[in-house]
């Protein structure tokens, strides 16, 4: 098994078996706490424009994300997984669109199989890749793509799920969780002169929730969508 970790959200992959695409902060923690609290299927869009177009032909689906980090005027739901935790999304299709995780997933989809995970699913996504590449028998190749161009939030989750798909087990979720709160993209988050990004958003993305799931991209459908698959 090779498994290489990638930083960036605009990478040029080769073909590959499995693709993981990280984004702690925030928006596969968003994606994570949506399906527990209910939400069915999440599309993926790359702009805010093609988000409102699906919308418009698909005016019960809501609209989820950032620019900036911050909420989309029109748009149904911000990137917080505070305000995710607090909303109704039982049977909800939502429509994302976010500057990394989303963009990253959306160019990571040369593979035979795309999932996507902040730190709270990290261990049951890593735990679920390693299971099934060893019921492969080739020698297979497994991208992991920490969705932020610099943020050690996602690498820090990177090189953990790496750890623990190789059995390793080498990387400790107490250091994972520190490193994503020192991070440089955890920082405004803590910034009280930035009222508009609240720190209890860290404190849900640096947790373990442990979830009988992992979030898989189904990229047979016009636009790319992750889907719950039950484990
Ligand atoms: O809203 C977020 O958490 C980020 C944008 S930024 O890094 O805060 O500017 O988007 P994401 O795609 O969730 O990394
Ligand atoms: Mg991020």
């Amino acid at each position: 098994m090779k498994i290489k970790i990638i930083q960036g959200n605009n990478n040029d992959l080769k073909a590959s078996d499995i693709n993981v695409v990280i984004d702690v902060i925030r928006a596969f923690t968003v994606a994570h706490y949506a399906f527990i609290h209910g939400t069915k299927e999440i599309f993926l869009v790359n702009s805010v424009e093609e988000g409102f177009n699906y919308k418009q032909k698909n005016p019960q689906f809501l609209l989820a994300g950032e620019v900036n980090g911050l909420p989309i005027e029109g748009f149904d739901l911000d990137n917080s997984p505070l305000s995710v935790i607090k909303s109704d999304l039982q049977g909800k299709t939502l429509i994302q669109k976010t500057t990394n995780g989303v963009k990253g997933t959306l160019n990571s989809l040369n593979a035979d199989a795309i999932f996507v995970t902040g730190f709270t699913n990290a261990r049951t996504t890593a735990r679920y890749i390693h299971q099934i590449s060893h019921m492969q028998k080739k020698n297979i190749q497994i991208n992991i793509i920490a969705s932020h161009p610099t943020g050690d939030d996602d690498l820090a989750c990177a090189e953990y799920i790496k750890s623990i798909i190789e059995n390793k087990n080498s990387v400790s979720a107490e250091d994972v969780k520190k490193r994503i709160e020192n991070s440089h993209v955890a920082a405004k988050f803590y910034d009280d002169t930035r009222p508009e990004f609240n720190r209890e958003d860290i404190s849900l993305c640096t947790r373990v929730v442990d979830s009988n799931f992992v979030m898989k991209v189904n990229t047979s459908s016009l636009i790319p969508k992750i889907e719950r698959i039950n484990i």
